[in-house]
């Protein structure tokens, strides 16, 4: 006959007289946590308590004119989206949080949590992880979470695909954003599938070599490389793209190559397969992965100890006020260089002047640029002497961690899963920051290849009419 005994607030127990001198304080208590209340939910619903007043309001002033206002607001929204869908896409996003949040994450936040174990139980009290702001841009969702004391973001790392698919996204990926505090992003479509053609060359434009811009990253902002002062391995598989990454960095810095600023170096062991379609740009260049390649690897690392010995104690870095060149070596197959040479002697040397090249020559002003398609460490064994690394498409799960660094595909950066409709995609990850970036690579086509070849050269790429055609007022007909 054992029954369960009502469980009474403590303060229910006081004497009537301590009730009454305390319910003005208890009065004042419940009004600022219905105040708090109010302001919460304005603060994560901001759209529909807006839309709310103002719908109240005009309803007050007269009913009818509710009804119009919708109707101009719906066709005006449809015209707008029609006439110019993207900043329609950009200036609407704050309806978009809103229905989002209120349809999809904060019905199910509970449930979800609960169901993928992320949630706590303390003596029979339950924690949650708090849903706090969340952001919709047409592509992805932006969720910030307070986690519950005690997680660790590893937690989610692991849980990630799950939530992906709870929330009816392709994928998710977790940020850490402060000390207990995350965003998951969850990625509903892919703003890199489209073809990134390349911007026009400016004969005159000022080139940063720590901010080479070859493409644009997923949040639409463009995809820098730091020349000066890194170190870059790009690695993908056969057909992944590695040509428009080079070939987008070449036609970034054509302005330096034009005037004399930049010094191409460039090793392409297929041959010249790749670097022969503009071999105008080098200043030195080979083709194979014997001797001749080796010669010059030592000589540029012979540059490098020799421009750090003048500049010791006179300068840290090398900038452009130094009347000396910055030099990027280019290697198209470094394996064929370092790992597939069958002349062990030859291999090794590569390897040592590599080594100086990539360890030292930062400060002097001496960048390498390395793809590759395997890389693994008997491959490319001092992969952590390259501060950016890049990961096109990769064949396995386990080569992201090898090219981007441990944990980093937990993060998200899944460049096995990269879809091979869409060559040029990578996710890069630079040396002191957390969080790798996706970014798709512009794709330089042949006739801009020979377009930049004259740009560089300055000779003229003017069409020259047929002589059999008939030329009218001066131009070809
Ligand atoms: N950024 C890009 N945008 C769109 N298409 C691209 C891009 N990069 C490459 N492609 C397409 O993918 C094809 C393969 O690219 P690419 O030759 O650069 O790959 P790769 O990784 O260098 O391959 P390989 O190792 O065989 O040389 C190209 O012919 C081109 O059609």
């Amino acid at each position: 006959m054992e029954v369960a005994r009502p469980r009474l607030p403590w303060w229910t127990l006081l004497p009537g007289g301590v009730k009454l001198v305390l319910s003005p304080i208890a009065l004042v208590v419940v009004a600022a946590w219905v105040v708090a209340k109010v302001v919460r939910v304005a603060w994560y619903y901001p759209t529909t308590v807006a839309l709310g007043l103002v719908g109240v309001w005009v309803y007050s002033v007269n009913g009818w004119v509710l009804g119009g206002l919708a109707l101009v607001v719906g066709v005006g929204s449809a015209v707008w989206w029609w006439r110019d869908s993207d900043g329609f896409h950009t200036r609407v996003r704050w309806v978009r949080t809103g229905v989002r949040r209120a349809s999809v994450y904060a019905p199910q936040w509970r449930t979800v949590m609960r169901l993928a174990s992320l949630d706590g139980k303390v003596r029979g009290r339950e924690y949650l992880p708090t849903l706090r702001r969340t952001r919709s841009d047409w592509w992805r969702d932006t969720v910030h979470v307070r986690m519950v004391k005690g997680q660790a973001p590893e937690q989610w790392e692991v849980r990630a695909s799950g939530l992906a698919h709870a929330f009816g996204a392709r994928s998710c990926r977790v940020r850490v954003t402060r000390p207990g505090a995350l965003a998951l992003d969850l990625v509903r479509s892919d703003p890199l599938a489209t073809v990134l053609r390349v911007p026009a060359l400016v004969e005159d434009a000022v080139v940063d070599l720590r901010r080479v811009t070859i493409g644009r990253t997923e949040s639409g902002k463009p995809w820098r490389l730091k020349l000066l002062g890194g170190q870059h391995l790009v690695v993908g598989v056969q057909g992944a793209g590695k040509g428009s990454v080079l070939w987008s960095t070449l036609w970034g810095i054509a302005p330096l190559l034009r005037s004399g600023g930049v010094r191409l170096v460039g090793i392409d062991p297929k041959g010249g397969m790749e670097l022969g379609q503009a071999p105008e740009l080098f200043d030195r260049l080979v083709f194979d992965n014997g001797p001749d390649a080796v010669e010059v690897l030592e000589g540029l690392a012979e540059d490098v100890r020799e421009r750090a010995g003048r500049y010791r104690g006179v300068r840290r870095w090398w900038s452009p006020e130094t009347d000396e060149p910055f030099t990027l070596l280019v290697v198209d197959e470094l394996a064929d260089l370092i790992a597939y040479q069958p002349d062990r002697k030859l291999r090794e040397r590569a390897q040592g002047a590599l080594q100086t090249i990539t360890s030292q020559g930062r400060a002097p002003g001496f960048g390498v640029l390395g793809l590759v398609q395997d890389p693994r460490k008997e491959i490319v064994p001092f992969r952590n002497l390259f501060t950016t690394r890049t990961a096109l498409r990769l064949d396995e799960a386990v080569q992201v961690d090898m090219v981007l660094g441990d944990g980093v595909r937990a993060r998200g950066a899944n460049a096995h899963d990269i879809s091979e409709h869409t060559p040029g995609v990578a996710w890069v990850k630079e040396d002191g920051r957390r969080e790798p970036v996706r970014a798709r690579a512009f794709y330089p086509t042949d006739s801009d290849l020979v377009e930049l070849r004259h740009f560089v050269t300055g000779t003229s790429a003017a069409i020259v009419p047929f002589p059999d055609r008939e030329v009218r007022g001066g131009e070809a007909a």
